[in-house]
């Protein structure tokens, strides 16, 4: 039974349990799964196997696992393997490296043959990896459904160096407890698995929670990281007075995100609840990693009917041991299902957009091609972009026309990229709140928008004042000149759907002194982890979908530095010779922050509208409410490992040519230089 239904939180509804190896798998399945589970995740091997020495070449024996128990249907979604722990592929020892190279390649092929979901490994202890991962490499090449969940402490060395900002169960600041080893970044451990590996998307990681969280940035960078589940043991929780497990604030709220991000958890460990039933513990709480102790209210299920304080002995405690008594994990169980289920659904455009996150999607072209009936209805739906619009007009036709000319003086305004009429409603209606006199050109070079127009605008009753234009923007000879010209033909990178080029074109229907409504824009980039994306455009096993910009909502990512502005275009543009082409040298400062991989870089705009208003999709900036532009993400086709604290350096062009404009980008600093992405636009170029 998954943990809860939530359309926004993905697998995250699935929990698993941990149990010891067991010669009856139906038995302990079965018996996990009425606690609420959803699959186990078990040993492949008795912990006592004593496997032969090896030889090349000799059959090994067989494991004593009922594997004819089970059809492979329930292998495949409620058994997760776990390889040996005493395997380690890279001992100096070589003996024993052969011994567990051979174990290591037996196991995963046993878990192969069962057709199982995922099997556990452990991250080796050695400061090497590379013989674990040849290994296991080799092993993922010949899978099709199996993935490989590579365990990792979340407390990483470098984390327990840093005691002051680690946070323990009952969220004060707490000495690091020893999940990971002293100086050395597990995260590191884990990077250097996935490099030689070559980033395959079979491989992912399963966390382990400790008692003592460690600081925030060490957990964020985990958000881009294809991480599959989090294993709780049961010893992070908290009693509170009614007998029942909780977790910290701190527990919670990263549970919640990893929830969010799709992520599983995994129970581990045996239950805590103590029979008969625990004391009334009224003193500070313990430490963390030793007795379970009583919580204030924080994190109380209330589904299981504990919503007032209650003595040790009344029915809420003894419904406790109940529970427990039924099966000692249950209340555990219901403890997952209602945090998972806590957090509000999100509303009707965040529920709309659940559905594209981390979705790679082609960036439009509405200079080069038409854009259909849903498209318009899409943008329409965004009433905090026409209320910017309407309050940018309102500002410039109050600054353009005093109050002694409003009764006389008429403004000439063009909507140039007209659509199907919503900046002509926002710029009529905000002529009437200035109490100004406007005449309007609709200009559009969509033949079936321009249909719609013209419905709306006798239906509307705007032939007065509205004239339809049915032509390129770029090459209308206009009957007279605007005082203020509004469009609407920003990308997610502002320029990138060429509003550049075609205002400079439209310019000429501008009077010398006119006002354009967008003023200016300004493009952002941000270096990121996004594993998921990166593998989504590996999948297409080509060039060119590496050197391609996608719009997506990013989702599973984390932030390598603070963004940086990137190209600027203002209008109108008075140069006597206009070059849209542009060069920018980036450089992003990650003093303080932790090693990462970047996958390629985030992009955002900001727009001045007009004055003080303002349309922005730049995180620090973002217009409130609206959501019109996702960002764009430009892939890198190699991801470059980033050293603690190196800063990044990267280069990025705008380029055109006399029928299109294309970006082309490269890394080139610190540790790699990637190649040029896109040159002469080979693989991507917006149509002029
Ligand atoms: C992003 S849509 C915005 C539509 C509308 N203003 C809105 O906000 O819903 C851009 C519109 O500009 C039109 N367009 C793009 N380039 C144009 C050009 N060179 N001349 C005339 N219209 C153009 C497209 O056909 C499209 O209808």
């Amino acid at each position: 039974m998954p943990l809860g239904k939530r359309t926004d939180c993905g697998d995250a509804k699935y929990s698993g349990v941990d149990i010891p190896f067991t010669s009856n798998v139906v038995k302990s399945l079965q018996s996990q799964l009425d606690c609420g589970f959803d699959f186990i995740t078990v040993p492949l091997v008795a912990p006592g196997f004593k496997r032969p020495k090896y030889r090349p070449g000799e059959l090994t024996m067989p494991y004593k696992w009922p594997d004819l128990l089970l059809v492979s249907a329930q292998y495949g979604s409620q058994i997760v393997g776990k390889v040996s722990t005493w395997i380690q592929p890279d001992a100096a020892d070589e003996a024993l490296r052969r011994d567990s190279q051979a174990a290591l390649r037996q196991e995963l092929e046993w878990a192969t043959h069962l057709s199982l979901q995922a099997c556990i490994l452990n991250l080796p202890p050695s400061p090497s990896s590379a013989n674990f991962a040849y290994t296991v490499n080799q092993v993922m090449h010949g899978l099709s459904g199996m993935a490989m969940w590579l365990r990792i402490p979340l407390m990483s060395g470098r984390a327990a160096e840093t005691p002051s900002s680690a946070v323990d169960a009952t969220g004060k600041a707490s000495p690091a407890s020893a999940s990971g080893q002293e100086g050395d970044d597990s995260w590191e451990r884990w990077n250097q698995v996935r490099c030689l590996t070559w980033h395959n998307a079979k491989l992912g990681v399963v966390l382990d929670v400790p008692a003592v969280l460690p600081p925030k940035e060490e957990i964020v960078r985990w958000y881009g990281e294809p991480v599959k589940a989090l294993l709780l043991p049961t010893s992070v929780f908290l009693i509170n007075k009614r007998g029942f497990p909780t977790l910290s604030k701190a527990h919670q709220d990263m549970l919640l995100t990893f929830f969010n991000h799709g992520v599983q958890v995994v129970l581990t460990g045996e239950s805590q609840i103590q029979s008969p039933s625990p004391a009334p513990v009224e003193t500070p709480p313990q430490s963390p990693a030793s007795a379970p102790v009583a919580l204030k209210e924080e994190g109380v299920p209330l589904e299981t009917g504990h919503a007032a304080a209650q003595s040790p002995d009344s029915p809420a405690v003894e419904a406790a041991e109940a529970a427990a008594a039924v099966h000692p994990l249950r209340v555990y169980c219901e403890y997952l299902s209602y945090l998972f289920r806590k957090p509000p659904l999100p509303d009707g455009q965040e529920q709309l957009e659940v559905g594209y996150r981390d979705y790679l999607q082609a960036p439009l072209q509405p200079l080069q091609d038409n854009l259909e009936m849903q498209t318009y209805e899409t943008f329409e739906k965004d009433l905090m972009k026409y209320t910017q619009y309407e309050a940018a007009v309102l500002e410039a036709l109050l600054d353009r026309v005093s109050e002694e000319e409003a009764g006389t003086r008429k403004i000439v305004l063009m909507v140039v990229g007209a659509g199907r009429g919503p900046l002509v409603r926002a710029s009529l209606s905000a002529a009437q709140r200035a109490k100004r006199k406007l005449r309007i050109y609709a200009v559009e070079k969509n033949p079936n928008a321009i249909i719609s127009l013209q419905n709306l605008i006798s239906t509307e009753g705007w032939d007065d004042r509205v004239t339809l234009v049915p032509a390129d923007m770029r090459n209308w000879l206009a009957p007279e000149q605007a005082d203020i010209m509004v469009s609407e033909l920003l990308g997610s990178f502002g320029d990138n759907e060429l509003s550049p080029e075609c205002l400079d074109g439209a310019q000429s229907c501008l009077k010398p002194d006119g006002i354009s409504i967008p003023a200016s824009y300004t493009s952002y980039l941000q270096p990121i982890t996004t594993a998921k994306l990166w593998n989504d455009v590996k999948v297409y096993n080509d060039l060119e979908h590496f050197e391609t910009p996608y719009v997506v909502k990013l989702h599973r990512f984390t932030a390598l530095a603070d963004t940086q502005p990137v190209f600027t275009f203002r209008h109108p543009n008075r140069a006597a010779a206009i070059d849209n082409g542009r060069a920018a040298h980036l450089h992003f400062d990650r003093t303080g922050r932790l090693a990462a991989v970047c996958h390629g870089f985030a992009g955002y705009f900001d727009a001045c509208l007009y004055g003080s208003v303002h349309l922005s999709i730049h995180p620090p900036t973002h217009t409130h409410d609206m959501y019109s532009w996702f960002p764009i993400y430009f892939p890198l086709k190699e991801p470059v490992s980033l050293p603690a604290d190196a800063p990044i350096e990267a280069h990025l062009w705008r380029c055109g040519a006399h029928h299109k404009v294309w970006y082309e980008w490269a890394l080139t600093s610190p540790t790699a230089i990637t190649h040029m992405h896109n040159p002469n636009g080979r693989s991507y170029y917006v149509g002029l």
